[in-house]
């Protein structure tokens, strides 16, 4: 197994007069395996990100075993961690929140080459680059751009070559389209597919939204309130919702499909 979670708990602690403990994830457990995507759906607030954070251990749970390709993650030191990092990556929502504004793409997608001294030489650099320029969609004009120059499926497009540049077994993909128009959606949707497909990676793929989820997603995992409250087959959870409030969720779904077809 390439992730497995048990029983991944995390508290907060807040309130500013009287202490207040909130159970954000309750008692999680899931495990990935080597190029599956396990999709994580759920409402605002429900404990997703709380969830991906956990996974790479960017925050601490309160108790849970996360064992990645056998190794416990929970009693690693933060050095040790950071060791295998290089493995695990994660893809955020907002694409430019990952890039420094004054350095160009190109020096963005230098920088984890760099850090993790993955090149010899200095044209084997900018070979490695346009090679992943290549392999993300996006154009050689776009590496002497900032930031705020490209649009947000191209800047989701350099996060996702930053992240593949380090050949990770495993990815977290927390909402990585939803900021994007529906059409850009679609197509980094479709690259993140070609992509795991094709280096053979683990996903976890956090979404609000379970038809987005469904279309990238070999198995889905339903989360309400800090809890899993199914895990399944994509199509199985989809068509046939086992929980009440997958149910609510798959039905939200199809009514909000059956409006965009009556508006045209
Ligand atoms: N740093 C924090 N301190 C205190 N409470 C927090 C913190 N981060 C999250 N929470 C609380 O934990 C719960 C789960 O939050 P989380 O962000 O994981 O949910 P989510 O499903 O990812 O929602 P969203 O999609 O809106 O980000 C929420 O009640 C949230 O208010």
């Amino acid at each position: 197994m390439l992730i497995e979670v048990k029983n991944l708990v995390k508290e907060y602690t807040g309130g500013l007069f009287y202490k207040r403990t909130v159970k954000a994830v309750n008692g999680v457990s899931f495990s990935i395996k080597q190029g599956e995507t396990l999709g994580l759906v759920g409402e605002s607030g429900c404990g997703k990100s709380t969830v991906a954070r956990l996974l790479l251990m960017l925050i601490r749970p309160t108790s849970a075993s996360i064992r990645f390709e056998n190794t416990e993650l929970t009693v690693k030191s933060p050095a040790e961690l950071q060791k295998l990092r290089k493995e695990m990556q994660i893809i955020f929502q907002h694409p430019q929140q990952s890039l420094y504004p004054r350095r160009k793409i190109y020096e963005a997608m230098a920088e984890p080459l760099r850090i993790h001294k993955l090149i010899k030489r200095k044209e084997e650099e900018k070979e490695k680059i346009l090679q992943l320029l290549n392999d993300v969609g996006l154009l050689k004009e776009h590496l002497e751009r900032y930031p705020h120059e490209l649009s947000g499926g191209q800047a989701q497009r350099v996060a996702i070559a930053r992240v593949l540049a380090l050949k990770p077994k495993f990815i977290v993909a927390d909402e990585p389209t939803s900021m994007l128009d529906i059409s850009v959606q679609a197509q980094i949707l479709e690259l993140m597919k070609k992509l795991q497909r094709e280096h053979n990676i683990g996903m976890l793929f956090i979404s609000h939204d379970l038809e987005v989820a469904r279309a990238v997603s070999n198995r889905i995992a339903v989360m309400h309130q800090g809890r899993l409250v199914e895990i399944g087959d994509s199509e199985q959870v989809f068509m046939k919702p086992q929980h009440p409030y997958t149910k609510y969720l798959t039905d939200t779904t199809l009514k909000l499909e059956e409006k965009q077809r009556f508006m045209g």
